[in-house]
């Protein structure tokens, strides 16, 4: 019988993935338009600044039910404002569908809605495990001084809505208030 090595490593202290089939997305400031509370000062900020990076290891086509992916995400440290570095966000499309998010390094929280609105944030740290259960939007946002990285994986026909977050947004969003961060209602 063959032997054969992984066609994907995980290097666990930094969360980062290696291999010949991993895809991998970059997330500059002038991607986000709209996306933060205060658009004037996004736009008035350096627009080629990396915010987020993402890999992602897909083994079956995107949309087939009964595979998994997996992921790694990196958001850089910095703030729009009063608003950390976050992620886009988004509801699966296929809108029950659940998804794990596991810390690996550096400090953020989980910002977490249901399709009622009702919102919550989970702190992330290396190690920190978060289920996300079908039905509820999720974002990170890096609320520290060093990149936050996680780890991630979802079912292969979940999909991304990000319509209806550009439509509606989250119902609060993470602010620094008083040097501290802050979930604070729209
Ligand atoms: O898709 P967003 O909201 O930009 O978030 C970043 C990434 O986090 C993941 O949920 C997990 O890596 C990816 O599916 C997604 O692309
Ligand atoms: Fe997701």
């Amino acid at each position: 019988m063959a032997l054969f090595n992984p066609k994907v490593f995980l290097t666990l202290t930094e969360g980062k993935l290696e291999g010949t089939e991993i895809k991998q997305s970059y997330k500059y400031l002038n991607a986000l338009a709209g996306v933060f509370k205060n658009e004037t000062a996004r736009a008035e900020m350096d627009q080629d600044a990396l915010i987020y990076e993402v890999q992602a290891y897909m083994p079956v086509e995107e949309g087939k039910s009964g595979g998994l992916f997996f992921g790694n995400s990196t958001i850089y440290p910095g703030k729009v404002d009063q608003e950390y570095f976050m992620t886009r966000g988004h509801f699966h499309s296929n809108f029950d569908t659940a998804e794990y998010y596991w810390g690996v390094k550096g400090e953020g929280y989980l910002i977490l809605m249901d399709e009622n609105r009702k919102i919550w944030a989970e702190k992330m740290t290396p190690g920190s495990v978060h289920y996300i259960p079908g039905k509820v939007a999720h974002r990170v946002a890096n609320t520290g001084s060093e990149p936050l990285v996680f780890n991630a994986c979802w079912p292969s026909d979940a999909g991304h809505d990000y319509e209806s977050i550009a439509e509606h947004g989250f119902s609060a969003r993470l602010l620094e208030v008083d040097g501290e961060p802050k979930l604070v209602e729209e």
